[in-house]
């Protein structure tokens, strides 16, 4: 086992992604017996401890099979139909097959557009997180009827990593119809090899991927398009066949299947630089000594109690700087209020955020997964 194969074993957040080429059985509706197989892995998965929030795509080929139509369809609008129709045999196979390992699912369906704006971002984190936090497992699909051309992600290869990304996953598994990701094509080459460990950031990977097959879109160029954007967030991705046995829990045990497509930084730092890159802050709060104390010393969330004075215009969501009371830049960090509620709030303990505002959406201004220092 190689020593980031062995790093997998303490991966504690996961996204899987499981493909339309997978899930469909070549189109001839959802593979239930495939379906219960990778639920069962889930959900040991999830007995052992291990955060899971699953992408699924298969609605419009699911959809399809419903409609009785033979190929996908051409236009946007009968593609947004099918989808509408399948998503419902998708969710509810998942449900039934998860309730027999008495495991909660929860749907979640999101465009491209939720996860640019600052607001719908957060919300989309806190609503993922609390149900991560619940035990419960989230099974997102692209929001296929709002979506149209311009803004729908066309594959789910790209929602999930974007997802990996918003709930700080660990690791991103894409679980697909062919054993990882070869040199070339294997469905047209027959000695194309495996390529069992790469950077995502190497850039020599896109020409060795090519497109999809029939049901799945993106082929091997989304998933490493994927990879890239996982590795942003220092998510390590993996390319894994579906059909392989136990596939999911032999990787947790860190068996060296399919390709492990590696970040440049850890997850801590690839954070810290993203947030750092946000010189152009919206705003200011001035901390006390308490408050930089906790936040520096003992590395914990930013409270309302801790806020002396706001300065500038934000948003809830935007990128703003902490000083201390002697003018000194701190940190950086996205905030979870705007300025207007903050000057509400300020010097309180959380528990008055909902007395003074009426609602609390957090009970931290920054959470300390989202403060980097200078
Ligand atoms: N270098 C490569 N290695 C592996 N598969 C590749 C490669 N280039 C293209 N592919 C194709 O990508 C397909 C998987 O992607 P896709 O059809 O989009 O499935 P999914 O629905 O799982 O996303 C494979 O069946 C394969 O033919
Ligand atoms: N959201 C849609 C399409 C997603 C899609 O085709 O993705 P994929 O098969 O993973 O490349 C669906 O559920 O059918």
């Amino acid at each position: 086992m190689t020593d980031n194969r062995q790093k997998l074993r303490q991966a504690r957040r996961w996204v899987i992604k499981i493909g339309s080429a997978l899930l469909t059985a070549n189109g001839q509706g959802l593979d239930q017996a495939a379906m219960k197989s990778w639920v069962a892995q889930m959900a040991a998965l999830a007995q052992q401890g291990i955060e899971l929030v699953l992408v699924s795509s298969g609605a419009v080929a699911e959809g399809m099979v419903r409609m009785g139509l033979n190929g996908r369809p051409e236009s946007l609008h009968d593609l947004q139909a099918c989808a509408a129709i399948g998503q419902m045999g998708l969710v509810q196979a998942y449900e039934s097959h998860f309730r027999e390992f008495n495991c909660k699912t929860a749907q979640i369906l999101l465009t491209h557009e939720d996860l640019a704006d600052r607001q719908r971002y957060l919300n989309a984190r806190s609503t993922l997180t609390t149900l991560i936090d619940w035990r419960v497992i989230p099974v997102i699909n692209e929001n296929d009827t709002v979506a149209t051309d311009e803004i729908r992600f066309g594959d789910n290869d790209t929602l999930a990593a974007l997802v990996a990304n918003l709930v700080e996953a660990e690791i991103l598994v894409i679980l697909t119809d062919q054993e990882g990701m070869f040199d070339r094509d294997p469905r047209y080459n027959a000695d194309a090899a495996l390529l069992p460990e790469v950077r995502a950031m190497d850039e020599s990977l896109f020409a060795m991927a090519g497109g999809g097959g029939a049901l799945g879109r993106g082929g091997m160029i989304t998933k490493v398009r994927a990879a890239r954007f996982a590795a942003r967030s220092g998510c390590a991705t993996v390319i894994a066949s579906g059909q392989s046995p136990q596939v999911l829990q032999r990787l947790a045990m860190g068996e060296s299947l399919g390709t492990l497509l590696l970040p440049d930084d850890d997850r801590f730092t690839a954070r810290k630089q993203w947030l750092a890159a946000h010189l152009q802050t919206a705003g200011k709060v001035i901390l006390d000594a308490g408050a930089v104390k906790a936040l520096v010393e003992q590395g914990r969330s930013l409270l309302p109690v801790g806020i002396k004075a706001v300065e500038g215009q934000f948003g809830r969501g935007e990128v703003i700087a902490c000083m201390d009371e002697q003018g000194k830049q701190i940190a950086v960090g996205l905030i979870n209020y705007s300025a207007e509620e903050v000057e509400k709030i300020k010097g309180q303990s959380s528990e008055q955020i909902s007395v003074l505002l009426g609602y609390m959406s957090d009970e931290e201004l920054i959470h300390r997964d989202n403060i980097a220092f200078m």
